[in-house]
């Protein structure tokens, strides 16, 4: 089954709340669908550090995104890939090639916002946003190109507006792309309970799929999965959770091995061999014995 019809299903499904860890590369990825989550969420912050080495400010580009988002898609088709998208990386031609590249990847959603280029991360101070009419020209031209390809991927419209226009006009953007066609929203960066309660209600009574990304570190408002659930949150991200972990653990490591000279308090029964298994060592090996190597 196609990713995307999985995705689907997850949606349809009254009780299901979709969680999806935000992974970033290849190992990540794996390491996600070893501890069992069925959705993945590729963040485009992590994805912007790890691969370019660079921070959050719109500098991926759309082929280095679409190229991760086709990779990390690729490693387990059971396990649906929901990826940033950003801006769409242009105008209405630019973003109808970013959904046919994301959709030829088979990544199964994206989120596509109303930052300017070069955008910045949702949780940063002067985020600056394009007028409604050009983000509906970018939603229109995402809708557009998934008709025409005649294949699937869910469209995910994310606003960044709150912090810049305020709760009004970020719910009415979400609103006008609902009318345009697209399948779940977002809003970014929410920082009060009771805009999150509003957002919730606006949406759920009509009935339309809403997504929600914590960020751990950030003013984002902090809640549970079961909390989440309550609300009518279907699906919930968690940009950092790979991300602040590693970058913690890692610079333990390097500190150790810089001051200590060495490091082997840092993995004890951890082999690289272990590592090859989550990414697929067994599998791979199984495959070549098959083929007669
Ligand atoms: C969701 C997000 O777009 C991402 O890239 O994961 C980021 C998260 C982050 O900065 O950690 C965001 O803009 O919120």
């Amino acid at each position: 089954m196609a990713a995307v019809k999985k995705l689907r299903e997850m949606l349809a499904d009254r009780e299901k709340i979709i969680v999806g860890p935000g992974v970033y590369d290849g190992l990540t990825a794996r390491m996600a669908i070893q501890a069992g989550f069925d959705a993945l969420y590729m963040t485009g912050a992590g994805t912007s550090m790890s691969k370019l080495g660079m921070a959050d400010l719109g500098l991926a580009t759309m082929t280095e995104m679409a190229d991760q988002a086709g990779m990390i898609a690729s490693l387990d088709w059971r396990v649906p890939l929901i990826a940033d998208a950003d801006t769409g990386y242009g105008g209405a031609l630019s973003v109808g090639r970013t959904v046919a590249r994301y959709m030829a990847g088979g990544v199964a959603a994206m989120h596509l916002e109303d930052q300017v280029v070069n955008k910045r991360c949702g949780h940063l101070a002067g985020k600056q946003v394009v007028s409604r009419e050009e983000y509906k020209s970018r939603i229109r031209a995402a809708v557009n190109m998934r008709a025409q390809l005649e294949g699937d991927i869910v469209l995910i419209a994310r606003t960044d507006a709150l912090q810049p226009l305020g709760l009004d006009e970020a719910l009415l953007r979400l609103q006008d792309a609902v009318e345009l066609g697209v399948d779940v929203v977002f809003l970014e960066a929410i920082e009060t309970r009771e805009q999150i309660e509003t957002y919730c209600r606006v949406f759920r009574d009509k009935g339309v799929p809403i997504m929600y990304g914590m960020v751990q570190g950030t003013n984002a408002v902090k809640i549970t999965v079961a909390e989440a659930q309550q609300m009518g949150i279907k699906i919930l991200v968690y940009a950092a959770l790979c991300l602040i972990p590693t970058y913690l653990a890692v610079t333990q490591a390097l500190r150790h091995l810089k001051q200590e000279g060495d490091c082997e308090q840092y993995g004890p029964g951890i082999s690289p061999p272990l590592v090859f298994g989550v990414c697929g060592m067994n599998e791979l090996l199984e495959f070549d014995r098959q083929a007669g190597e």
